[in-house]
């Protein structure tokens, strides 16, 4: 999962100041304070839409497997320690090259899968660890640390973007650690 930051719209967030011009998202007609791209990439089959749509609707798509081809569009507004955050995300091949300071986090899918798992919980971490990301097991059909991993990648991008001077820094690390639950995973997003 990556994510880049969008344009602020004009509103005002800059030093945490209350100043939110709330813009409405047209297709939640949801209001939120700024608004970030958010990127699932992975093989096809390893859950991003599901992923989505469990984080989304609260749902899981069960059932026969239809690849997505080209771009699966959908929007979420959390929120963030009352600021709205809007995330967006692009399901699809991203044929872009993300910007350095892109926040990125390892995700291990399927993770109720336990007796058909391919990959061990460690290697996943080894991975993270040699890239610098955080990681997690994650469920699609389940919802285990689905949420988390979509608020974690909110607060990390809202602390960044309203950062009060004294306000010690977000460390996304420790609170996925913190709140994250453990489980048993096949694919990576
Ligand atoms: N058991 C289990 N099955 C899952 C999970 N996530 C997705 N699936 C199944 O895996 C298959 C592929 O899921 P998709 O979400 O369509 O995969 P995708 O990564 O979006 O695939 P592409 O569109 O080809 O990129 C579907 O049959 C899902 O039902 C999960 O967490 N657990």
């Amino acid at each position: 999962m990556s994510v880049k930051k969008d344009a602020m719209s004009g509103k005002d967030v800059r030093n945490g100041t209350s100043k939110h011009f709330l813009e409405r998202c047209a297709s939640t007609n949801e209001y939120f304070d700024i608004a970030f791209k958010v990127m699932l990439l992975g093989d096809s089959a390893v859950g991003k839409t599901c992923f989505l749509v469990q984080f989304k609707d609260g749902a899981f798509l069960a059932g026969s497997f239809i690849a997505t081809v080209g771009i699966d569009f959908r929007n979420k507004v959390v929120a963030v320690d009352n600021v709205k955050v809007k995330l967006q995300a692009w399901l699809t091949e991203i044929h872009e090259y993300a910007q350095k300071d892109v926040v990125i986090m390892l995700l291990g899918n399927k993770s109720d899968m336990v007796s058909e798992r391919v990959i061990k919980r460690e290697e996943g971490e080894k991975l993270a660890r040699e890239y610098g990301v955080p990681f997690m097991e994650t469920s699609a059909k389940t919802g285990v640390n689905v949420e988390l991993a979509f608020l974690a990648i909110a607060k990390e991008l809202k602390h960044r973007a309203v950062q009060q001077p004294n306000e010690p820094k977000f460390q996304i690390h420790d609170y996925i650690e913190s709140q994250k639950q453990k489980s048993s995973c096949c694919g990576f997003l």
